[in-house]
């Protein structure tokens, strides 16, 4: 299996603050990872890294076997297909969900003059199918909910077949039932062996899609543990992560997590 990610010790330093300390991580072929953490842990910093759109301050990344300071990014990142709030941001609002998803062929945000070919066409409409938003193809983005943009965003980012998918917090932000759907939907995704590897961050266990592989847990911009998902996400290493008590449960491909609270005894109710 060939490295798709591999960083070593990799350090990020902005305005005098390490954003991510020493990160060693690497990420095979055919891998799903989570990557969980309290919020200023640094996942979206490394994300960012991963996505070949910022540059380690020390240490070595090497992302789809270029190494990172020897590569040409913009040859690099149309191999990686991205969902994350600023990209969302960039999506203008009157754009039609159709060409949300076919720009992507080009890496650009915004249709503008390029021509698309009937295989674009069919691949664009088929992923919105796959995404449950077929019927969805001729409205504009600023008209849809939050979930469907979420769906929209996912099949804009496996538009370009990409060789790596990037999800940064794909279910934030969305009701309950709009979640399960979402995260049964990443679970799919995880399950088909044609799916690219893929690193998916998130703050709550419980958004972690079946079928996910790995996990690394961060906290202040260090890697607390990283590995084989079942022996990351334990008690132990998720407790030391958000910096309190925390059991953790894992039933029929689930998780769930909750803080122990200790037991106040000896106390009588008034
Ligand atoms: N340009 C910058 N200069 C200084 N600090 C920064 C800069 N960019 C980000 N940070 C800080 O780096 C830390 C990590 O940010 P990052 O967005 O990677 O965390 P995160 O784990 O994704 O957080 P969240 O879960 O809240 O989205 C945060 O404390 C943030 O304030």
């Amino acid at each position: 299996m060939s490295d798709v990610l591999e960083l070593a010790d990799v350090t990020l330093v902005r305005s005098g603050s390490r954003l991510l300390d020493e990160v060693t991580w690497a990420v095979a072929d055919g891998e799903r990872w989570v990557i969980l953490g309290p919020n200023g842990a640094g996942k979206t910093t490394l994300l960012q890294i991963a996505a070949a759109q910022m540059h380690p301050t020390s240490g070595y990344a090497a992302v789809l076997g270029e190494m990172m300071g020897a590569v040409d990014v913009f040859e690099l990142r149309p191999r990686i297909g991205i969902t994350s709030a600023a990209l969302a941001e960039r999506i203008p609002r009157q754009e039609s969900v159709l060409d949300v998803v076919r720009t992507a062929a080009y890496g650009v945000v915004g249709r503008w003059r390029e021509s698309y070919e009937n295989l674009d066409d069919d691949r664009a409409g088929w992923l919105l199918r796959r995404m449950g938003i077929g019927h969805l193809a001729g409205r504009t983005f600023g008209t849809l909910s939050e979930g469907e943009r979420k769906r929209t965003q996912l099949a804009r980012a496996l538009m370009a077949d990409p060789e790596l998918l990037l999800l940064d917090e794909p279910t934030a932000g969305l009701d309950l039932g709009g979640r399960e759907t979402l995260v049964a939907t990443l679970g799919e995704i995880a399950a088909d062996p044609d799916s690219p590897a893929t690193v998916l961050v998130t703050h709550h266990v419980e958004e972690i899609p079946p079928g996910f592989t790995h996990a690394l847990l961060l906290s202040g911009g260090r890697v607390v543990a990283a590995g084989p998902v079942t022996e990351t996400l334990t008690d132990e290493h998720l407790s030391t992560a958000f910096g309190l008590p925390l059991r953790v449960r894992h039933e029929d491909g689930r998780w769930s997590a909750r803080a122990v609270v200790a037991a106040r005894d000896g106390v009588p109710a008034p």
